[in-house]
């Protein structure tokens, strides 16, 4: 508590008040801890019951627990692998719950990694309808790719574009829009210290700009009647009430609704940025309030039709007949039956299955078009790791299952072959029946194929 800076104690005590002193007290506590159970994996009651784990529930999401830091670490459990949870911030499941996306839309989560927030919508939509995935960062792309190919997501796309390069390409394209915005982080200042030092007046100043840039990209994108969740973990008026208010004169034609309620959460204060009262129907989460270390969540809805209209599918780099024949084989080959109706794209000798209907990606940078299946060989087809965990072993002829404590799982996990008399062809290695990654049988042997870099040492 003394590193925090001096002029964000002035700042907190005079937005707070009497409340000050439970707020600072805060800091003297360690931060709460909470995983996500990945319904696209298994249910909230299945995990509850397999996960070994001492958990109790979040009261703001139906899927997310809080776990004990000091018996367990989930983080290093073969169930982790296998994406049957997402380790989160408690306070940070709030936005999803709120933005409320459905099984069939099309949803954008704007500045996505790691991929917290993306892979809650994703099981929220239970694995239907479109997903786009942007992210502006490359570094952080890669813990964004591995989050979603972890949690089995099948119909994510992968961006990494400035979100003005978006606007005109999605025009009026979307349901609903995630804002997860970067902020000046003074709701991470106890989980992550080194925020308090990147922290400054001015910095809250440049995020409040960035903010309002992003929202602004964000806004023709919305179809008439969408909604866009605007959140950010600081609790800095300026980055929050303030940017809504700046963002509602600008565009008139969106207007803040009600958060549903969960009854930890406390109204934001308009009145500390001189902002409109509608402002005052944004949530703020006070880690003296509830057991998390906060955020502030606001719902837009796009009122008018004025701008944008649906796009028109793009077309797709076409698939040349000796990737299908390959993919061809190794689905006759390897799986129980033909899951896949496409539409299908390669990008070099990478073949993806890309959600129906995606307007033109042409000139944007994209880290993945839809579900990476793998690499279509001269000869044969190469499944790919985010190819294993998005299946179940019904859909594959080969399976093998470990439970999490056998010697050939952590054997499997290290990239060792594992001793196998069976018949040739790809297996899907599986903890508990959950896939983990693929292994190829022959000459006595499961050769390993999981990742090299998710290796354990
Ligand atoms: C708060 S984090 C997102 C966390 C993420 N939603 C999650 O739940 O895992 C904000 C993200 O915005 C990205 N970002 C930074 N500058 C940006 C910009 N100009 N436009 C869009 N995103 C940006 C950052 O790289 C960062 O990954």
């Amino acid at each position: 508590m003394n590193q925090l800076p001096e002029a964000y104690h002035q700042q907190m005590k005079e937005l707070l008040g009497k409340e000050y002193p439970a707020f600072i007290e805060t800091y003297e506590d360690l931060p709460h801890r909470a995983l996500r159970i990945n319904t696209l994996k298994l249910s909230v009651a299945e995990g509850v019951h397999r996960l070994p784990f001492e958990l109790e529930p979040v009261p703001w999401c139906p899927t997310g627990f809080y776990y004990d830091h000091d018996r367990d670490r989930p983080g290093k459990h073969v169930y982790h692998a296998a994406g049957l949870y997402y380790i989160q911030e408690p306070s940070a499941m709030a936005p999803v719950e709120a933005l409320d996306p459905q099984p069939g839309e099309r949803v954008l989560d704007l500045c996505a990694a790691p991929g917290g927030k993306t892979t809650q919508i994703a099981a929220k939509m239970d694995g239907r309808g479109v997903l786009v995935a942007n992210e502006i960062s490359k570094e952080r792309r890669k813990a964004l790719v591995e989050n979603l190919e972890r949690c089995g997501v099948s119909h994510a796309v992968i961006l990494g574009e400035h979100p003005q390069h978006l606007s005109t390409r999605f025009a009026g394209w979307f349901d609903r829009i995630l804002i997860d915005a970067p902020c000046s982080g003074e709701g991470m200042f106890r989980k992550d210290p080194e925020t308090q030092e990147r922290w400054s007046v001015r910095s809250t100043e440049a995020a409040a700009d960035l903010q309002l840039s992003i929202l602004e990209a964000a806004a023709p994108m919305l179809r008439p009647g969408g909604r866009i969740v605007y959140s950010t973990c600081t609790f800095n008026p300026r980055e929050n009430e303030g940017v809504l208010d700046q963002f509602l004169k600008r565009f008139p034609h969106f207007t803040p609704v009600d958060v549903p309620q969960a009854s930890h959460y406390r109204l934001a204060c308009p009145q500390w940025a001189d902002a409109d009262p509608s402002v005052g129907r944004a949530t703020r989460l006070w880690p003296h309030h509830l057991c998390g270390e906060g955020h502030f969540v606001s719902v837009l809805e796009k009122t008018d039709g004025a701008e944008g209209s649906r796009q028109k599918p793009g077309q797709l780099p076409p698939v040349h007949g000796d990737a299908k024949k390959v993919f061809r084989q190794f689905i006759e080959t390897s799986l129980t039956h033909d899951p896949f109706q496409g539409p299908f794209t390669l990008f070099g000798d990478h073949l993806y299955q890309v959600p129906e209907h995606l307007p033109s990606l042409k000139g944007l940078v994209v880290e993945r078009p839809g579900l990476h299946l793998g690499q279509a060989k001269r000869k044969h087809f190469a499944p790919s790791h985010a190819f294993a965990l998005a299946l179940t072993p019904n859909q594959v002829q080969r399976s093998i299952s470990f439970a999490p404590d056998e010697i050939e799982l952590q054997q499997y996990l290290q990239g060792q072959a594992l001793p196998h008399d069976g018949e040739k062809g790809w297996m899907l290695v599986t903890v508990d029946n959950f896939p983990l990654g693929w292994g190829k049988v022959s000459g006595g042997l499961i050769k390993n194929h999981y990742p090299k870099w998710l290796r354990w040492k």
